[in-house]
């Protein structure tokens, strides 16, 4: 609990005045006073305006006077008490209530979180409620270490049978809420305060004798909650003085050491957070004998300010909260349960709730519930941890490369390993989820969402020049289609664009049918010892239309000797610029990767790969002429489990991409007449006539 210390009540009194005034003018006149707004609204409606001027429509909030308030400087380092309310609170507010064996289902995920206290039902509202309770009593469902709490209003005949609902359970906190604010006062009750306090008192007093009768017949352990309905909308003073009443009236049952709970309700939220903490606090400070009292929350989300209005509340003195899995409740919701509690784990607070496998909560909410998940919903939502934007998934990229070498020295020197990357405060991990709905590509997206997404699928990381190429290509396709581009559609499109695993040879591109290469007059692959001062000789068949040629070349390596071979074959003065290699290592903890369904091959028999692993990813760079004046670069693409195969099928690749262009730019240059290299490739559909 944090500790506030208490200032004379006298003090309070002063600078509660206004409020003075205001519950005084209420309680006797029973009408409300004119109220001097702290500000007004944004003021003159023009013509052309169909929004009404809201100054002369709502009220703002009257601020309390807590000139001293403490709650701005404290510090969250624990977690709360925490009721979940999804049975009643929730379930009131579906469209489909729970029947028994959903209520069932949803109460045994409760207790796996580690839910210590559980409203389970409203048990004078209907047969299922009542006997929901019953069964799970009866059927000795209730760990011993559990609360079950039962709601019931302050009306005599709703309170016997909601105690009836009880007989036989080990530990139950009775939960009896009565309307506090003005307008139940007098609209719903019609009451003024003395007579709710009249109300509360006597009812107070039946569910004292009857839980003194229950635990002499059954041994139940009873705590009772004074659900304060309405709190935020209520007078502080009426508040305090009906919660004094309930109090000496609880305290003559003699319940032992149990304290009792007085549940801040914002029924409505009508203002902002900093107003609800103010309210907590006076409460807090002025409530006697603070020890013997537990200060829960119960917030509301109308304002959208719940989580909140709760965390400012828990600083200013509160230590439970009644909420729901997803903020599920009445009009917008209960405070959802699950962003409180994740918030406090980010925190590095144990919420001692366990959300370790939240995708099978959310299946069992969803189910229970029969509504969707909000995707934006923190933590729980289908996009709570994707980025869509290329400037995120870049920086999401580089954080995590970062954080893995930082991780790696903490765990040299033992120290932890503290999670922080850009635009990812929590581990998705944590919570049961995968990086892979992280990052998702759209028109949004840059070169490194989608080398991201390529390594996710098939651990191919593309060197960064090439990233440019492949990510232009996705766009393109993002582009054309409006659409979001799935993970399957990128692998199509990187297979179809480096002619990786297709099958059939496509007209116009060169396809390595089979090839032998020796190195110091002995078959490939190199030796150790070999590998650039040796002499490789190469002959390979290539087929390009249906025609296939054999021919030959030497370097000092087979991916050399091959370039050579294929450039004087096809005549084009292009130059192998570069080569990068990596071994293909699916990921800890991913699936299997994508398959390339590659049918490269090294021999004249074809061979087809399944999966990606212990290959390696090659990558080359060349320069190529797409006209007589203009050289172009092309990065192509070869995999294999064969180092050199992988960089030969690489150069294939690459050659095919600037064949590809230069037949496109052949045909748009053929009216201004200039010179192509001599190199004779038709358009597509056409007999590509080899030179060689
Ligand atoms: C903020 C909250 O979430 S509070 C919990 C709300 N939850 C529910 O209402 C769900 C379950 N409720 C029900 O099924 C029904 O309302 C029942 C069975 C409890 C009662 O049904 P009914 O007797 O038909 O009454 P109804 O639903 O119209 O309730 C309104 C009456 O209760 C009174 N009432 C409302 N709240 C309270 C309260 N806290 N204490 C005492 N009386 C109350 C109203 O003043 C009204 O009384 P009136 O008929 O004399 O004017
Ligand atoms: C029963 C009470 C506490 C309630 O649900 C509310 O006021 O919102
Ligand atoms: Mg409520």
């Amino acid at each position: 609990m944090i500790g506030v210390k208490l200032p004379a009540l006298s003090v309070f009194r002063t600078r509660l005045s206004r409020f003075q005034q205001s519950y005084l003018h209420t309680c006797t006149t029973g009408t409300a006073p004119s109220r001097q707004p702290v500000r007004r609204g944004l003021a003159t409606v023009s013509d052309t305006t169909i929004l009404p001027d809201p100054s002369q429509k709502y009220k703002p909030y009257t601020p309390i006077l807590l000139n001293d308030r403490q709650w701005p400087t404290k510090v969250l380092d624990k977690a709360p008490m925490w009721l979940s309310t999804d049975l009643r609170d929730g379930n009131q507010a579906l469209p489909n209530p729970m029947n028994i064996q959903q209520k069932l289902k949803f109460f045994k995920m409760l207790l796996r979180i580690g839910f210590k206290e559980i409203e389970v039902a409203y048990p004078s509202a209907s047969q299922t409620e009542f006997m929901f309770v019953r069964s799970l009593i009866e059927d000795n469902i209730v760990p011993d270490d559990v609360w079950l709490q039962v709601l019931t209003p302050c009306r005599p005949e709703l309170i016997k049978r909601t105690l009836e609902s009880v007989a036989g359970a080990k530990n139950v906190i009775i939960h009896t809420y009565l309307g506090t604010a003005r307008i139940f006062r007098e609209v719903v009750f019609k009451k003024t305060c003395t007579e709710a306090m009249e109300m509360a008192a006597k009812n107070v007093s039946l569910v004292r004798d009857l839980t003194q009768e229950y635990t002499a017949r059954y041994g139940t352990n009873f705590r009772f909650n004074f659900g304060v309905e309405g709190f935020s909308q209520a007078e502080p003073e009426f508040v305090l003085e009906l919660c004094e009443e309930v109090k000496r009236t609880w305290a003559r049952a003699g319940l032992g050491n149990q304290r009792i709970t007085f549940n801040l309700a914002a029924s409505v939220e009508v203002a902002p957070p900093n107003h609800f903490a103010d309210q907590v606090e006076y409460f807090s400070r002025n409530i006697s004998e603070r020890e013997k009292v537990i200060i829960s929350l119960h917030p509301h989300n109308d304002m959208g300010t719940a989580v909140a209005a709760t965390q400012l509340g828990l600083l200013a003195g509160a230590e439970r909260v009644e909420g729901c899995l997803l903020g599920h409740g009445e009009r917008t919701g209960n405070v959802d349960l699950i962003t409180m509690a994740l918030n406090q784990f980010t925190q590095g607070i144990s919420p001692r709730l366990d959300f370790s496998n939240l995708p099978n909560i959310l299946n069992i909410v969803e189910e229970c519930t029969d509504l969707p998940v909000n995707p934006r919903l923190p933590y729980s939502g289908k996009l709570a941890f994707t980025a869509f934007s290329g400037s995120h998934q870049d920086a999401i990229r580089k954080g995590f490369q970062a954080q893995q070498k930082r991780h790696e020295e903490n765990r040299s020197k033992g120290e932890p390993q503290i999670w922080s990357v850009p635009y990812l405060p929590f581990d998705p991990n944590d919570i049961g989820c995968s990086y892979e709905a992280m990052i998702r590509v759209n028109s949004q997206s840059g070169k490194a969402g989608v080398t991201s997404l390529l390594d996710q699928a098939l651990s191919i990381k593309l060197p960064r020049e090439m990233q440019t190429d492949f990510y232009k290509i996705v766009q393109k396709e993002a582009e054309r289609t409006g659409k979001e581009v799935s993970i399957r559609t990128i692998v199509r499109l990187f297979r179809q664009t480096y002619r990786l695993g297709i099958e059939r040879p496509l007209s116009g591109y060169v396809t390595l049918r089979s090839y032998r290469a020796t190195v110091n007059n002995r078959r490939l692959p190199l030796l150790s010892t070999e590998s650039e001062s040796s002499s490789v000789t190469i002959e390979a068949d290539i087929q390009c239309d249906g025609v296939t040629r054999t021919i030959r070349g030497s370097g000092s390596n087979p991916e050399k000797a091959f370039f050579t071979a294929l450039t004087q074959s096809l005549n084009v003065p292009m130059t192998l610029l570069e080569s990068e290699q990596h071994t293909i290592e699916p990921k800890s903890g991913q699936a299997r990767p994508l398959s390339l369904s590659s049918s490269l091959s090294t021999s004249s028999s074809t061979r087809s790969y399944n999966n990606n692993s212990n290959k390696v990813a090659s990558f080359s760079k060349i320069s190529f002429p797409i006209s007589s004046l203009q050289q172009t670069l092309f990065w192509g693409v070869g995999v294999s489990n064969d180092r050199s195969d992988a960089g030969i099928h690489a150069i294939v690749s690459a050659v095919n991409l600037g064949m590809d262009q230069l037949r496109q730019s052949s045909s748009s240059l053929q009216d201004d007449k200039i010179e192509y290299p001599r190199i004779n490739i038709p358009p597509r559909g056409q007999k590509l006539m080899m030179l060689a």
